[in-house]
């Protein structure tokens, strides 16, 4: 843990404002000053950090003149394109204490889901840090909606160390810890170490704390710390008073370890951030070539079509039973699919051209769902 050299750390947002709402600059110092130690100067930068911090509502609602965080997403995304400003000014000048340089990142789920964004994305992550940047990532919750938001800043968080395929996962909150049930009930303990998941069995994940601004609560830290491990990456969970400990790998909180290899699972983000656009449903025949003999999936195996999607969006397979069994990126538009279910590839492009003769789903494309 010590060793790890790429970190990415997620604050949340009970950790970065004050108990009557907006942003804390004394608190965003404190983590602030924490980062830039383990870090290291300006030049020849000891450890590369990449810093997911939640916090843009919140901070937007004093201003706004909100009294709690809102319930509709227009005014969610109002207080977040407010607090998003706010928040990366008070970073930039934060982090000028020390002469590092800061960097906005503002996701959406497509920059992780499909191909192509989520290459870019990494591109630009890794780019910041070659330049000695510090990237602050968050979702860029002005433009997106309730379909396709992550929603929690801890899935993103995990993906997002999956992408710039990070050594150590940090997630920091207001609590120190997983514990065996809600905290806030007298009599239970932390977990300092869970090596799997028998190690949650009966464990009481609980939802957010009484901040008030936090979404999650623990059960998407815990969510996120399993999305992590199963990429290999092990994670703390703690909090941010002890944000100086998680980040130099001295114990503190609970430490999740890796449940999975690294190189493994290039396809984990299609499996956990994609929300699927649309269903395919696939013959006996085809569900045992996907899952057991992991070939692409052809036109042959497919007996119906479900939802409004375009080429290259993520969608479930979906057996005779109406269970999922996979996911994939699609070479098709939805509306195309319908003649060509049951169908041969050679007998489509003899009809239809040689561009039908793909793969509706290529195998490359493909994760199998436990
Ligand atoms: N088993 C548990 N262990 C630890 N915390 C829990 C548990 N169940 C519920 N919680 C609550 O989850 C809260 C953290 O979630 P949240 O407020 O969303 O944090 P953040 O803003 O840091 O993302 C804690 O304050 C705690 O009250
Ligand atoms: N993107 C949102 C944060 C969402 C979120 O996960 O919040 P939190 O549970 O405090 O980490 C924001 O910046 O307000």
């Amino acid at each position: 843990m010590a060793s790890a050299r790429r970190i990415v750390v997620k604050i949340g947002s009970s950790s970065l404002t004050t108990a009557v709402g907006g942003l804390d600059a004394d608190r965003v110092d404190a983590l602030v000053d924490v980062i830039a130690k383990v870090r290291g100067g300006r030049e020849n930068a000891a450890k590369e950090i990449v810093l997911v911090s939640s916090g843009a509502i919140a901070a937007g609602l004093a201003p706004l003149g909100l009294a709690k965080r809102p319930r509709d997403l227009a005014r969610q995304q109002a207080a977040a394109s407010v607090g998003q400003g706010l928040l990366v000014a008070r970073y930039t000048a934060s982090f000028a204490r020390y002469g590092v340089r800061v960097g906005q990142v503002l996701l959406t789920t497509d920059d992780i889901s499909r191909r192509a964004h989520y290459r870019n994305a990494y591109r630009t992550l890794e780019k910041l840090l070659a330049m000695g940047a510090l990237p602050v990532v968050n979702e860029n919750d002005t433009v997106a909606t309730d379909e396709i938001r992550f929603g929690d800043n801890d899935r993103l968080a995990a993906l997002v160390a999956h992408l710039v395929r990070a050594d150590l996962l940090v997630l920091l909150s207001d609590v120190d810890g997983l514990y065996d049930g809600d905290p806030r009930r007298p009599g239970t303990s932390r977990i300092a170490e869970v090596t799997g998941e028998a190690d949650l069995k009966g464990v009481v994940i609980g939802s957010a704390g009484k901040a008030g601004v936090g979404t999650g609560g623990m059960v998407t830290k815990v969510d996120a710390a399993r999305i992590a491990a199963e990429a290999g990456i092990p994670v703390v969970l703690t909090s941010a008073v002890h944000a100086a400990d998680a980040l130099a790998g001295r114990p503190t909180g609970t430490l999740f370890h890796p449940t999975g290899k690294r190189s493994a699972n290039r396809l984990l983000w299609l499996a956990h951030a994609s929300a699927p656009r649309g269903v395919l449903h696939l013959d006996d025949g085809a569900v045992t070539a996907v899952v057991e003999r992991r070939t692409s999936l052809l036109p042959a195996g497919l007996t119906g079509v479900e939802g409004h999607f375009v080429a290259g969006d993520p969608v479930d397979l979906v057996d005779e039973s109406g269970r999922t069994v996979a996911r994939g990126l699609v070479n098709f538009d939805a509306k195309e699919l319908p003649r060509l279910l049951g169908r041969s590839t050679h007998e489509l492009a003899a009809e239809l051209g040689p561009a039908y003769e793909r793969e509706v789903v290529h195998r490359d494309d493909l994760v199998v769902l436990g």
